[in-house]
């Protein structure tokens, strides 16, 4: 049976591809579970109003049992207001010809103030998740401008680089994605990011034994998974969005209603200085839920490969707080 009290949930980018491809499984129970009824509020720009309001008439024509009301912001402060949880999506992308300096102030523009209204107005369980690329940097941002609320509920999206790295090994093994545990995504949303085999298991064998191949993972798997966004774009034209929006939901899904016993996943979450990882940064882990929090998994070694490969992915991390932090957005 459905519990009474919708969950609010607020989209930004709601008019863009990865809305388009999250708003409908989100309204169908998938975001939260088949008990619990949404709300969903759509925050976009001026310009994105329109086409939003012709998503939510569509979202309307499916009757969703568990859809409980639409509502249509381009303001953040009205867009986060009561908000239980909210997916960043929307982020000013790279255009031709702009600095990395200029990527990261205009999405300071866009971050800095949703922070700010998630701290004057969401509720207080809010949990935020940031996919709009830089991602790690726009939640460090969002959760600067909101100190009232813990910087555990400020996450980036690595779940897609996870599910990437997951299809690759697999298919390399000859093993169906679900005999695959314990592999880890570390560091930065970006093409430094390590994706991680050696403490993963396949079908509870040690995977580097499984596929004792260093070659491969040198210069085939960590590339290909690394890189795997260029690639879509490339093939498609467009970034990746059905399976972006996936990974949205399963990171959603597994923070509120936990992950299973064994194993676990990658989230981008605020470091406690746990492998190195300078604290207050919002870095990839290997990460469970219990109790609706993300819990960082203790005490795994480090190989020195995977050292100075983790420490690449942080360096830019710090690389782009630095930057963020000299104009003034965080
Ligand atoms: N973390 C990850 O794994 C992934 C991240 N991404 C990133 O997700 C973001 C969205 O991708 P798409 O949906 O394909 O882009 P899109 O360009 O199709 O849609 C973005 C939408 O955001 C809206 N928007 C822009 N600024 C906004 C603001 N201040 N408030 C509310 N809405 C705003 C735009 O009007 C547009 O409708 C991009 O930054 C992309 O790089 C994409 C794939 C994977
Ligand atoms: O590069 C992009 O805009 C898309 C992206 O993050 C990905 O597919 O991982």
């Amino acid at each position: 049976m459905a519990s009474i009290t919708p969950v609010n949930v607020t989209v930004t980018g709601a008019a863009g591809q990865i809305g388009y491809a999250l708003l409908f499984r989100i309204a169908s129970g998938q975001l939260l579970g088949p008990n619990t009824p949404v709300r969903l509020r759509l925050l976009e720009i001026p310009q994105g109003v329109r086409a939003a309001e012709g998503t939510a008439m569509e979202l309307d024509d499916c009757a969703f049992p568990l859809l409980a009301g639409i509502d249509i912001f381009d303001d953040p402060t009205a867009g986060f207001a009561g908000a239980n949880v909210a997916l960043l999506v929307g982020a000013r992308p790279r255009s031709a010809g702009m600095e990395r300096g200029d990527l990261l102030q205009a999405n300071g523009g866009i971050f800095g103030p949703q922070g700010a209204a998630i701290n004057a107005g969401a509720a207080d369980d809010i949990r935020v998740l940031v996919v709009g690329n830089p991602a790690n940097t726009n939640a460090l941002i969002a959760a600067s401008h909101a100190p009232d609320v813990p910087a555990e509920r400020f996450t980036a999206m690595t779940r897609l680089d996870h599910n990437r790295a997951l299809s690759q090994l697999a298919t390399k093994a000859g093993v169906p994605v679900t005999a695959i545990e314990k592999l880890t995504i570390w560091g930065n949303h970006s093409a430094t990011q390590y994706p991680d085999i050696f403490h993963a298991e396949i079908s509870g064998r040690p995977a580097t034994e499984v596929v004792a191949d260093q070659a491969w993972l040198e210069n085939d798997f960590i590339p290909t998974v690394a890189k795997r966004g260029a690639a879509i774009i490339e093939a498609r034209g467009a970034s990746s969005a059905a399976s972006a929006a996936n990974a949205a939901i399963s990171h959603v899904f597994d923070w509120v209603n936990g992950t299973p016993a064994a194993g676990w996943t990658s989230a981008a979450v605020v470091s406690d200085g746990s492998y190195g990882v300078p604290a207050g940064l919002i870095s990839s882990f290997p990460v469970t839920s219990t109790g609706g929090a993300w819990q960082i998994v203790p005490g795994l070694e480090i190989d020195s490969f995977s050292r100075g490969r983790i420490d690449a992915s942080v360096a830019e991390l710090i690389e782009e707080r630095d930057a963020v932090t000299a104009l003034g957005l965080i």
